[in-house]
């Protein structure tokens, strides 16, 4: 099966400090890489060049077979590429539907003010919007929760939204930063099996997380960053081994996730 994400040689520098140097990897349909590594090792300055958030100093990213480097988050996302952040970016005062439904709105250039204006078409696209926010939401378990404010929900649940809303733009390329952060260990489970599911219906999934128990279960391929550069690469067993890693980051709490 051909690369839906291939990252070749990406580098950034922010003034002197070398953040990301030459790193590379691919990721095909249904796979699960997660990127791993100590705090500063530049995993979100990495998520943040393939999603457009920052343009790379060198190298490229290849989406399905075309360069889309430095390509603006909401065109990478009509082209299949969608993004969470680290920090919640949920409206928490809105309810869940309509903090799903707002996930559609990068994919209908014009329909906002089509909305406003009460155009032709406008009425069948919200609730084409409506109705798939409500498939999303059932697909993450919080269907039941729609009419709810989001500000009310538990922590695990706004990180299910979250990749709900992310969902709504039917990616191909799913980047999770954290997804797991702040959760429980009942919470991370469901945000585990959710994942799973995802890449299961065929779409590749990056992760960053520092759960390690979680990545050793869920990746199918790890990359470690130390200090901007790739130091290991390969399946969970074999990464949770590797002498460099063990002394760069994982310690041997790593190789016991693995063999758990
Ligand atoms: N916008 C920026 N300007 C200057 N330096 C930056 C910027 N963004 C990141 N850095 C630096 O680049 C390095 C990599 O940071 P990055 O946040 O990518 O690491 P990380 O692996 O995601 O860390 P963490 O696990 O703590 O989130 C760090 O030394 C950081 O201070």
């Amino acid at each position: 099966m051909s690369d839906l994400l291939r990252v070749e040689n990406l580098g950034i520098s922010f003034g002197g400090l070398r953040a990301v140097n030459q790193v590379g990897f691919s990721v095909k349909p249904g796979e699960i890489l997660s990127v791993i590594g100590p705090n500063g090792a530049g995993k979100t300055t990495l998520f943040n060049m393939i999603s457009g958030i920052y343009m790379p100093g060198d190298g490229r990213v290849v989406l399905n077979g075309d360069d889309v480097t430095g390509m603006r988050p909401d065109l990478l996302a009509r082209r299949g590429l969608s993004r969470t952040f680290q920090n919640l970016q949920i409206f928490q005062n809105m309810t869940v539907l309509d903090n799903a439904i707002a996930g559609y709105h990068l994919t209908e250039s014009g329909s906002l003010l089509a909305d406003l204006f009460r155009l032709p078409g406008a009425r069948a696209r919200v609730r084409a919007a409506r109705e798939g926010a409500m498939a999303l939401l059932a697909r993450v378990g919080l269907d039941r929760a729609a009419e709810t404010e989001a500000g009310s929900l538990s922590y695990g649940k706004l990180k299910r939204l979250e990749i709900a809303r992310a969902l709504a733009l039917d990616p191909k390329v799913l980047l999770l930063d954290e997804p797991a952060a702040g959760c429980n260990a009942v919470e991370t489970e469901e945000i585990d099996q959710m994942i799973a599911e995802v890449a299961r219906s065929g779409v590749a999934i990056l992760l960053v997380e520092h759960d390690m128990k979680m990545v050793m279960r869920i990746s199918s391929h790890i990359v470690v960053l130390d200090h901007g550069e790739k130091i290991a690469e390969g399946d969970p067993a074999t990464v949770s081994r590797d002498p460099q890693v063990i002394s760069a980051y994982l310690g041997t709490e790593a190789a016991e996730a693995a063999d758990a």
